[in-house]
């Protein structure tokens, strides 16, 4: 990586970091990256730092460096807490870990991580009988434990120097906010705060939350202003709905030798391209991983793919962020990602420090305008490319072959089902809905993509007239087996149990629009003494609702042209989502 940081600025850094952590960073690098320099300078100059810096520049380092020194400064007693890491995912928190780890065995210093897929009762086990000098944790799970003893922690914590938000700008989102507050009165205020992540919140307001003080704004960019690196190169390809995952599939045959990461929307939908892929995609090393796996699960599915020389792995986003593998040739994107931001995140895993890599979003026709919104927007510039081999007529082969293995399996009809519930789901809460919206897309392509053999009633399609084109299959879904004995034996008790608690729930939502009702009926009769009937006010009601309805459709549709001709800013895209 060509460094922008003058020698000077890196010589009296160097000198700042001391003999002892230099003698441990010299034995595995040459030379710091610009990010390394920038923040770790400020944060020894005792400043607050906001630090912005592309995917694979090296910010783990740019805080672990000088967190070190900081400690060594501190001179903290034994079992005196010096710094605090959050991280979003239990993988980055063991990843940052093995990173702290040499720095931590030369200045015998310890460090400890507390996250989710851990027990808790052994979480506060250990912070009342070891010694920990650097605590890295998930805020969901800290959050637990302070829940449960806040007098030890804080106490564990006065000593504190440094707080480190790894990914920060994913804690803007709602369910972190509380965890983060609980945390913060845990922790002296006097300490000093680095936020780390490719990609930053820009609003003022949504930095409150961390408690910075004169923070200094760290902005590492590469050409363009993009938090992608400069090494990475971004592609699409266009193709029709019910063609992606027979392009999917033909794009990783073409790159046998590569090792390829492959992003899916949710947990069932890895799940089930997991049984399609291993059944398509003989003699290919296939890894999976998503949320709901279990830790050692997830730990020995990444370590195994980042072993492997041409391996597949299939992921949801527990992947996305910070997963440092650094011999990824591709990442492919099945479909837009959830948030926007992400689509740098999830692009990184490859071309990381240095090294080329290069990224593919799966396009279908109706979503053109995402490429023009990420150019715009996330100043990423994707490249189109062909997949000349996948054909309608193998997509279509694929498709049938995907029937033939469902048909095998009863376990995996119903995973294919909730697979494609999950995307639809997913797809209906993505923050670009205003240029790709779930009206748009071509749901019957894309549950021909799932190779659907029926198509599952969803409030999210109940207003869609195009449904009856899809091509429900004349196979009798009832009949279908699953492979599982077991499973098969209880299926009628199993489907009976399912039957009984769709009628149970049915009748109590019933009662509870009938008590609703009622409630709104006999709110109606106390409200109108005059001779206007609830009927009337009804109608006034339903004329008013029409008329905002109309104002709304109106906005949209100028919305939408400015999106579509780039005239508005992100952060009033983000004010009108
Ligand atoms: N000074 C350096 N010289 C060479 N390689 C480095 C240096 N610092 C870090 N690296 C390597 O660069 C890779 C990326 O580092 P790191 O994961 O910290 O990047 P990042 O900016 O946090 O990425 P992301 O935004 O994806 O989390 C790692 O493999 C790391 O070992």
């Amino acid at each position: 990586m060509t460094s922008k940081v003058g020698a000077v600025a890196t010589k009296t850094y160097r000198e700042k970091l001391g003999p002892e952590i230099l003698e441990v960073f010299d034995k595995s690098y040459n030379s710091f990256t610009d990010v390394q320099v920038l923040a770790g300078t400020h944060l020894l100059n005792m400043s607050d730092v906001v630090v912005e810096s592309p995917t694979g520049s090296g910010k783990t380092l740019a805080f672990v460096l000088p967190m070190m020194r900081m400690i060594q400064n501190a001179r903290l007693q034994p079992n005196e807490t010096g710094a605090l890491i959050l991280s979003p995912s239990r993988e980055l928190c063991s990843q940052i870990v093995n990173v702290i780890k040499p720095f931590a065995d030369k200045l015998n210093l310890t460090v400890e991580t507390v996250t989710g897929g851990q027990k808790v009762d052994k979480n506060i086990k250990m912070f009342k009988s070891k010694s920990i000098n650097i605590l890295v944790a998930t805020p969901g799970r800290l959050f637990q434990i302070i829940q449960h003893e806040k007098t030890m922690i804080a106490r564990a914590m006065k000593g504190v120097q440094l707080l480190v938000i790894d990914e920060a700008d994913r804690f803007n989102e709602i369910q972190f906010e509380d965890h983060m507050r609980e945390i913060l009165s845990c922790i002296p205020k006097q300490r000093r705060t680095g936020l780390f992540s490719a990609t930053q919140v820009k609003e003022e307001d949504d930095l409150m939350v961390f408690g910075l003080r004169n923070a200094k704004q760290v902005k590492v960019s590469q050409e363009r202003n993009s938090a992608a690196p400069s090494t990475l190169k971004n592609y699409f390809v266009e193709c029709p709905a019910d063609e992606k995952t027979s392009v999917c599939l033909e794009f990783i045959r073409q790159r046998t030798d590569k090792k390829v990461l492959i992003f899916f929307p949710s947990c069932n939908s890895v799940r089930y391209f997991q049984k399609i892929f291993e059944r398509c995609l003989t003699k290919r090393p296939l890894f999976s991983v998503h949320g709901k796996c279990s830790n050692p699960h997830r730990a020995s599915q990444i370590k195994a793919f980042s072993d492997s020389k041409n391996g597949v792995m299939i992921s949801t986003d527990v992947m996305a962020r910070g997963i440092d593998i650094t011999d990824i040739d591709w990442v492919i994107q099945f479909d837009l990602p959830k948030h926007s931001s992400w689509f740098v995140h999830r692009a990184g895993r490859t071309a990381r420090c240095g090294r080329d890599g290069n990224a593919l979003i799966l396009i279908a026709t109706e979503q053109l305008a995402y490429v023009n919104f990420l150019d715009n927007h996330e100043k990423v510039k994707l490249e189109e490319v062909k997949v000349p081999t996948s054909t309608s007529r193998k997509a279509e082969e694929l498709r049938q072959k995907m029937i033939k293995i469902q048909c095998s399996d009863r376990a995996i009809l119903e995973l294919g089902t909730r697979a494609f519930v999950s995307h639809i789901e997913s797809y209906a809460k993505h923050d670009c809905h205003l240029i790709c919206s779930l009206d748009d897309l071509n749901v019957v392509g894309l549950a021909n993509s799932y190779a659907l053999l029926r198509l599952p009633k969803m409030r999210e399609l109940s207003s869609r007239k195009d449904l009856e084109q899809f091509d429900r299959s004349d196979i009798e879904t009832s009949e279908i087996k699953y492979a599982d004995q077991k499973l098969e034996a209880n299926r009628d008790t199993f489907m009976k149990e399912k039957h009984d608690k769709k009628i149970e729930s049915l009748a109590a939502k019933e009662k509870k629009r009938r008590d609703k009702e009622a409630r709104k009926l006999k709110r109606a009769g106390g409200r109108f003494k005059s001779r206007a009937t609830g009927a009337n006010a009804e109608e006034t009601r339903a004329k008013k609702r029409k008329s905002e309805e109309e104002d709304d459709a109106q906005n949209d549709i100028r919305l939408l042209k400015k999106i579509k001709r780039g005239k508005l800013s992100k952060k009033e895209i983000k004010d009108v989502l």
